[in-house]
């Protein structure tokens, strides 16, 4: 049988389609010849309207108003010349065209530092991700790094930020210490001093490793939008928790993601554990809760320091002492056991009665006790009681009676913390430097980050329960009376700070019904308000 020829379309077209490719090339190329010096110019004036904007974002705002009226006059003055508005076109293309003749350079793949780095990373990886008697490894020395490296990412510096490494499934990734020795290898491997997150993916058989940014150290204390009941103990990855609230930073508004605590009878975590080192920001963080407290509750402030780092609370409204002696402390607990059995007593009289429960057994009542050891140790050699043995009903029984403790410790201490503090503080805060192993003896659980050894104060991480460990950033909180406070930080203070009440003791009378009469608070001073930066500090008594 004779062969039938092929229609023409078929036995023609790829032909035709390649003349057809040519001409659209030929096109192109000629369309790109023409438009090139516009190309060029558009481009450089992309690059001059991006260096203005970032000129006047650099620029002060008390001199934006001077530079604006100097722009305006030499816009002014070109108008007004002689062919003005003509010459600064011209030179404003001809600098566009100047600016805009390099391309920009698209990076298509690793340089040859950066794939020095990844193959180094594979073989030091090799060990521990291969068996001899894999047929087909995944990780072998001289290996192909790109089968196991899915994805990576580099920093300006040529360091790792991110890279997804696919490992052989018979990989023990479900024992912490299998994993915990690919971590300690990655993070040595991939520069310390950065705080890196690993995400196990068991069932793809996949590890990402990723470098956390720092988080932010701009927010400073502020009245947060909470509901009462809510404390904001600080700052967080904005991926870790739900919330957001509106807050004013150094560099304008945003919604930060926020670690908030609640409190109250319904509470699960209704009291916290702070545990830092020396100098990490945990009396500043019990003056933030205490400065979040205040419009609605009550304060009892026992500073075992007595370092004075709470005086500028001393006599304000609402804040009922603050203590800082042994005898004083004693009996301000002593008051607080006994105001938390009261609470309880007529609550439940109430409720047999059927009424609801009485406005005086409301309010929320907040007992902060800054460095108990210390006072610990002063009582026993004095034979007088551990004040902690007094935290005993506020921390068992608070929940119910709108009692909240918090207790803050160092390190080095944390051992004197008695059995009550430990069992009933389920909300709990690490701050300052510490060990995974540190971290993990406080919280409960190891962070699963890799803690950096140099943090700024405030930084640790925080545990709700039996919720995930976040990071936490607590907002600057600082002494208003310190001399080497900004003065910016101090008027924050100063403007969250309730008034000064006259006569120290009133709030604690009018509460203690049937209790002992607390010890009067330290002497008010009066407040020195916005004072200059490295002002004489008035002494507080
Ligand atoms: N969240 C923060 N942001 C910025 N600075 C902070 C923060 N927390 C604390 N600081 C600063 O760090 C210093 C130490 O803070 P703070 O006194 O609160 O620490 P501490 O843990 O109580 O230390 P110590 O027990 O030794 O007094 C202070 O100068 C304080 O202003």
């Amino acid at each position: 049988m004779a062969r039938r020829p092929l229609p023409r379309i078929l036995s023609s077209g790829s032909a035709q389609i390649a003349r057809s490719r040519e001409i659209a090339r030929t096109a192109a190329d000629s369309a790109t010849d023409v438009l090139h010096p516009l190309i060029t110019v558009s481009r450089g004036l992309r690059k001059l309207a991006a260096t203005a904007r970032a000129r006047w974002a650099a620029t002060p705002k008390e001199r934006r108003g001077p530079t604006l009226l100097l722009v305006a006059a030499c816009v002014l003055v070109v108008a007004l010349m002689p062919y003005g508005p003509l010459l600064a076109l011209v030179t404003l293309m001809g600098a566009a065209a100047w600016k805009g003749r390099e391309r920009p350079v698209v990076k298509t793949g690793p340089d040859d530092a950066e794939v020095a780095r990844l193959k180094g990373l594979y073989e030091a990886l090799v060990p521990y991700f291969s068996v001899s008697d894999d047929p087909a490894p995944l990780f072998a020395h001289g290996g192909d790094w790109s089968g196991a490296f899915t994805e990576y990412a580099f920093d300006e510096d040529g360091r790792l930020t991110r890279l997804r490494i696919a490992y052989p499934p018979y990989f023990t990734d479900g024992e912490p210490a299998a994993r915990a020795r690919i971590e300690q290898l990655l993070h040595a491997k991939s520069g310390r001093g950065r705080e890196y997150r690993f995400d196990w993916d068991e069932e793809g058989n996949r590890l990402v490793l990723s470098v956390l940014p720092a988080l932010p150290t701009t927010i400073a204390a502020q009245r947060f939008v909470t509901v009462p009941g809510e404390t904001v103990l600080g700052f967080t990855d904005a991926d870790a928790v739900q919330r957001t609230v509106p807050v004013v930073a150094a560099d304008g508004t945003e919604d930060a993601p926020a670690v908030v605590w609640r409190t109250g009878p319904r509470s699960t975590e209704p009291h916290l554990l702070v545990v830092g080192q020396p100098g990490s920001g945990t009396t500043s963080l019990l003056r933030s809760i205490a400065l979040q407290a205040l419009p609605h509750g009550d304060v009892l402030i026992v500073d075992g320091g007595g370092t004075g780092e709470y005086a500028c609370l001393t006599g304000r409204d609402g804040v009922l002492a603050v203590e800082c002696g042994l005898s004083g402390s004693l009996t301000s607990l002593e008051w607080a056991a006994h105001e938390t059995e009261r609470r309880l007593i007529a609550a439940n009289r109430a409720r047999q009665a059927g009424h609801p429960a009485p406005e005086d057994t409301r309010r929320p009542l907040w007992i902060l006790v800054d460095r108990p050891s210390v006072l610990g140790h002063l009582a026993a050699a004095d034979g007088r009681p551990d004040p902690q043995e007094l935290l005993e009903v506020p921390l068992r029984h608070g929940r119910a009676a709108q009692v909240t403790v918090v207790v803050a410790e160092q390190f080095d201490s944390a051992d004197t913390l008695s059995e009550a503090v430990r069992s009933h503080t389920r909300a709990r805060i690490v701050l300052g430097p510490a060990a995974p192993e540190e971290i993990a003896a406080v919280l409960g659980s190891e962070p699963h980050t890799t803690p950096t050894p140099q943090v700024p104060a405030g930084r640790g991480y925080a545990r709700l329960g039996t919720g995930p460990v976040l990071r936490l950033q607590v907002p600057a909180t600082p002494d208003p009376y310190d001399d080497g406070t900004s003065e910016a930080h101090r008027q924050a203070v100063l403007d969250l700070l309730p008034e000064r009440r006259t006569e120290t003791t009133v709030a604690i009378k009018t509460v203690a019904v049937a209790a002992p009469e607390p010890a009067p608070a330290p002497r008010a001073e009066p407040d020195p308000g916005p004072a200059p930066l490295h002002a004489p500090v008035p002494a507080e008594g």
